[in-house]
């Protein structure tokens, strides 16, 4: 109906609708990443509800969504950052044989068969923390690779990052921010517990809770991080990838212990086998395993397409879910 044609009591009924659903939407929008409604169809809804308050100024409310800071459609507010080093991504393989055709082409391209340090590849979110004389002055969120955004005060309330490393270095290192699986447990028992609807996975939960406008509620989601690279490799003192993560682990930054040093793909498969087995022992999420020339110099001399390096690959496992999809239609033929 036009808002013209409605009765104060029909306007009302329509306005405290309105507002309930768009803040539901904003929150599911902004908190969880995963909105139930389409943006247009969000838009469409504030807009009905302007025209309603404006005509029917007796039923606006401070908690209106129209009266939210910033206004408009409630998108992500977080500043706006740059990474200097852009955050790159991972090429994946999806079998044995591709990742051995990956090794003769690394091995190919280096003249020779070099060490490769294998690392779980941890199903969080990409973070970029930035160090001063030792001191945490920036955490950024990965972004498109190049433009991010700044979650500094929802990352220092995440415990396993130090605020202050053990030395006085100025560097940026860049890890993953993870939900552990027993905390995603129950914030969805919680949420189910209040009506909201639960986090599809860790990694939502983990995007959702660190991408917060509020601290406080990142505070309460009880986080935590892996940190594997850094473009400051002369700065932290590391010739390797092992042994950059264990310069890691000495500064005090958290580091997943499981990383293995291996040159040779029967060795490289057996500890693929390990950890696929291993999966759901783990408190944490893995989407596979990354395989990364050990030496940097090394790294450095096979250097990086604009997205990926051509240095590492990730080996990703099968998708639980779909496994569990597929095993069902072979029941039900
Ligand atoms: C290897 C890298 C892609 C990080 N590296 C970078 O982002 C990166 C960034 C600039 C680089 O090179 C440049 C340096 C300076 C200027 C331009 C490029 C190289 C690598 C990566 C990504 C995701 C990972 C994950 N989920 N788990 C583990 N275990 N390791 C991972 N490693």
């Amino acid at each position: 109906k036009a808002v013209s044609e409605l009765t104060t009591a029909q306007a009302q009924q329509e306005i405290a609708k309105l507002q309930d659903d768009l803040t539901r939407y904003g929150v599911e929008y902004y908190e969880d990443d995963n909105p139930s409604v389409e943006d247009h169809v969000y838009d469409a809804f504030y807009a009905r509800l302007v025209d309603l308050e404006a005509a029917f100024p007796q039923f606006m409310t401070p908690e209106s969504p129209t009266q939210r800071v910033g206004g408009t459609n409630v998108k992500s507010e977080l500043t706006k950052i740059t990474h200097p080093v852009p955050m790159l991504s991972l090429g994946d393989v999806f079998s044995l044989e591709e990742l051995q055709d990956w090794d003769a082409r690394t091995t190919k391209a280096l003249g020779f068969q070099s060490d490769y340090n294998l690392e779980l590849k941890i199903d969080g979110l990409a973070v970029a923390l930035d160090y001063e004389n030792g001191e945490l002055v920036q955490a950024s969120t990965r972004g498109n690779g190049t433009i991010g955004e700044d979650v500094t005060a929802n990352v220092k309330t995440i415990q396993a990052i130090p605020q202050r490393l053990s030395e006085p270095l100025t560097i940026e290192v860049r890890g993953e921010i993870y939900m552990p699986k027993k905390s995603f447990a129950k914030l969805n028992q919680q949420r189910e517990l209040e009506g909201l609807a639960p986090f599809a996975n860790p990694r939502n939960a983990a995007a959702g809770s660190l991408r917060q406008l509020d601290a406080k509620v990142t505070k309460k989601r009880e986080l935590s991080a892996f940190v594997y690279y850094t473009a400051d490799f002369e700065t932290l003192g590391a010739e390797t990838q092992s042994g950059a993560l264990q310069r890691f682990a000495a500064l005090g930054l958290p580091t997943n212990t499981t990383n293995q040093v291996i040159s040779v793909m029967s060795y490289i498969s057996s500890y693929i086998t390990h950890y696929t087995q291993q999966r759901d022992t783990l408190d944490y999420g893995i989407d596979g395993v990354v395989v990364k020339v050990n030496a940097l110099d090394l790294q450095l001399d096979l250097g990086n397409t604009v997205k990926i390096p051509r240095w590492a690959i990730a080996y990703k496992f099968p998708p639980e879910e779909a496994l569990t999809t597929v095993r069902d239609i072979e029941w039900t033929v």
